[in-house]
């Protein structure tokens, strides 16, 4: 499970992630969905332990910068920053070697040929496109079958075979129990996956929801999104992100 209390990130005097609050369960996607600015890259940065900030997230009981809680989860970051001198296999026995996974050939494998990089495998890192760092980054994040996921706008830049993957993988990662939390902007493309919905506005969580609320209430998720973006939403701000 991953548990955030009360987490806070000021940059300078900019506050962009103000007193959130949010659980994701053992076995459930959550997606985060806001406008450009609302703090989504900020929290989950701040989640995967990469940002200094105030109050408390744990990764299945363990404070997010603990060994513990690092050897839980896997970060897929908004932009991909692959080594350049290491080929693409060789990314996968680093992380293989670092997080001691076993058989890590064989499950290298199947990540690479299902996200079509498995005749890449010799490439450098600075020789991937876009795409291809990007679908190196997610490899690199499943391999050691995490307990916790977290993606940054993980759908930008990838083709639609490995979008069709991903959304599948994120699936499967649900079934085995995992915590799965997505930052998106691509509400259409998570629709089948989702089922707790956090919407971020001005640096807050302006409404949270699960599946089945939504489904009770008859409201969609982009229905949901428009509201709180559009201003008829819940406890809003005027700001973007306002300032401390
Ligand atoms: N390193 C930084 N230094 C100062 N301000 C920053 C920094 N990173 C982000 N910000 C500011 O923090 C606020 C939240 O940014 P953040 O990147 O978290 O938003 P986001 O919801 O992920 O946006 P997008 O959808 O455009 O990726 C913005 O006002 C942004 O300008």
């Amino acid at each position: 499970m991953l548990e955030i209390q009360h987490l806070t990130k000021k940059y300078r005097k900019l506050l962009a992630n103000d007193d959130l609050s949010f659980r994701v369960q053992d076995g459930e996607v959550a997606v985060l969905a806001g406008p450009n600015g609302a703090g989504k890259s900020t929290a989950i940065k701040c989640i995967a332990g990469l940002l200094r900030f105030q109050g408390s997230v744990t990764v299945c009981g363990h404070p997010n910068k603990s060994v513990e809680a690092k050897r839980l989860f896997g970060y897929i970051p908004e932009i991909p920053a692959p080594m350049e001198s290491l080929t693409v296999r060789e990314h996968l026995e680093f992380i293989a070697r670092a997080y001691r996974v076993e058989d890590w050939q064989k499950k290298a494998d199947v990540l690479l040929e299902r996200l079509e990089l498995e005749d890449k495998q010799k490439k450098l890192g600075g020789e991937l496109s876009k795409g291809m760092q990007q679908k190196l980054s997610i490899c690199c994040a499943l391999l050691p079958e995490p307990k916790a996921v977290l993606l940054d706008e993980p759908l930008v830049g990838l083709d639609p075979h490995a979008i069709k993957e991903l959304r599948e993988m994120m699936e499967e990662l649900r079934a085995r129990g995992c915590s799965v939390l997505v930052s998106t902007h691509m509400l259409d493309t998570v629709r089948q996956v989702w089922d707790r919905a956090l919407i971020m506005m001005n640096g807050k969580i302006a409404a949270e929801r699960t599946r089945r609320e939504m489904e009770t209430g008859g409201e969609s998720l982009e229905q949901l999104f428009f509201s709180i973006t559009e201003g008829k939403g819940e406890e809003l701000g005027s700001d973007s992100v306002h300032s401390a």
